[in-house]
C-alpha cells in the first residue's frame, strides 16, 4: 500500500460489499515509511513488520463510548483474533481498521490508526481506496445473486484488472479452497452454493483483488462445524499470503487459528494482546483469566 493508493479518488467502494479491489501499483508512496517495533505492546515481534497500528484510539456512538485508548500493533502475515464478551467493541475496532465506521453517522473516532506507516484517519485518505487494499468478510455470507464467476471476477472489473481473468477467476478460487467444488459450475448462481460455500466465494471474492489484509467479523459463526473446520483451515492458509484480523466468539477458534489474541472487555477496553499461546496459558491479568475460564461472558 502506498500513500498516493490511499489518496486516490475513486467513487466506487467495493467494500461496503464486502470486496475490495486493486489499485494502481504504479503509484509513488508520499511516505516511505513501515513501522518496526521491538514487541513490547505484545503485538509484532523484532524483525516482523507491523501492517496496522492504533495509538491511543477511541470510538464514539454519540456519547456511548465504545472503544478506550486502544494502542496495539499488529503483525503482517499472522492471525490476529479479538476476542471478549458482546459489546465489548470487538466489530467497532475490526470496522475502524478499514473505515468502515464512516458509513455510521454516529460514530466519531479520535485518535490515530497507522496503515503501513499512514495515519488512515488523516483528511488526505480516500477510504475508498483504503478498503481495496483491506478487504472485509462479514459474519453472514452476502454474495451478489450473480454467477460465481461473477462474483469473483466483480472488483478485478472495477478496477479494469480483465487481463487473464479466468485464471485470475481459478486462482482467487482455489486460495480460497472452492475451485475443486465449482469448477465445472461456475457460471451457476452463488445463491444455490451451501452456506459454507457462500463465505468460502467471499473469501475468493476479497482476496481476487490482492488486499494486504483481511479483515473477517465472526466469518464462521453462521456455519455448521464442517464449514466452520474448512474455513479456520482457510484462514491459517491466507495468513501465509495476508494479514488477517478477525472478531470470534469462540474462544476455541482462536486458539486454533490465531497467532496473536487481543482480550477486549466490557466498555471497550484493550484487557491483554500478545501471543495467543500465552493469553490462554498464562494470561497476565485475572479478568482475562477469569473471561478465558468462562467465568463471565
Ligand atoms: N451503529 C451503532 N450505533 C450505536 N451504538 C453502537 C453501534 N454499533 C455498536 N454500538 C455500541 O458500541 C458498543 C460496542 O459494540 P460492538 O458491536 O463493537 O461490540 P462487539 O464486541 O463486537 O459485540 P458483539 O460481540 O455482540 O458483536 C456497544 O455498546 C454497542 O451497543
Amino acid at each position: 500500500m502506498t500513500q498516493n493508493e490511499m489518496t486516490s479518488d475513486d467513487s466506487t467502494d467495493p467494500a461496503a460489499v464486502g470486496t475490495t479491489a486493486t489499485p494502481d501499483p504504479s503509484g509513488e508512496p508520499l511516505v516511505d515509511q513501515s513501522i518496526e517495533v521491538d514487541g513490547t505492546d505484545g503485538g509484532a515481534q523484532p524483525g516482523r513488520d507491523t501492517v496496522i497500528e492504533a495509538r491511543d484510539l477511541n470510538v464514539f456512538y454519540g456519547d456511548v463510548q465504545a472503544l478506550q485508548g486502544i494502542t496495539m500493533s499488529i503483525p503482517e502475515n499472522q492471525v490476529t483474533a479479538m476476542i471478549g464478551p458482546s459489546g465489548c467493541g470487538k466489530s467497532t475496532f475490526l470496522r475502524s481498521i478499514n473505515r468502515m465506521n464512516d458509513l455510521i453517522d454516529a460514530a466519531r473516532v479520535e485518535g490515530e490508526l497507522y496503515f503501513e506507516g499512514k495515519n488512515i484517519y488523516d483528511d488526505d485518505v480516500d477510504p475508498v481506496a483504503l478498503r481495496r487494499r483491506i478487504g472485509m468478510v462479514f459474519q453472514h455470507p452476502n454474495p451478489f445473486p450473480k454467477s460465481i464467476y461473477d462474483n469473483v471476477a466483480y472488483g478485478l472489473r472495477i478496477q479494469d484488472e480483465t487481463e487473464n481473468l479466468d485464471q485470475k477467476v481459478e486462482t482467487a478460487l482455489k486460495r480460497a479452497a472452492l475451485w475443486d467444488e465449482v469448477e465445472d459450475q461456475l457460471d451457476k448462481s452463488a445463491l444455490d452454493l451451501s452456506g459454507g460455500q457462500q463465505q468460502r466465494l467471499c473469501i475468493a471474492r476479497a482476496i481476487a483483488v490482492d488486499p494486504d489484509v483481511i479483515l473477517m467479523d465472526e466469518p464462521a459463526s453462521a456455519l455448521d462445524p464442517i464449514a466452520t473446520s474448512k474455513i479456520e483451515d482457510l484462514i491459517e492458509e491466507l495468513a501465509e499470503e495476508f494479514t488477517v484480523v478477525i472478531v470470534t466468539h469462540n474462544m476455541q477458534q482462536a486458539a486454533r487459528i490465531s497467532d496473536k489474541t487481543a482480550v477486549f472487555l466490557t466498555g471497550g477496553e484493550l484487557v491483554e494482546f500478545g501471543d495467543t499461546q500465552s493469553i490462554f496459558e498464562n494470561p497476565e491479568h485475572q479478568r482475562v483469566e477469569d473471561y478465558i475460564t468462562g467465568k463471565f461472558g
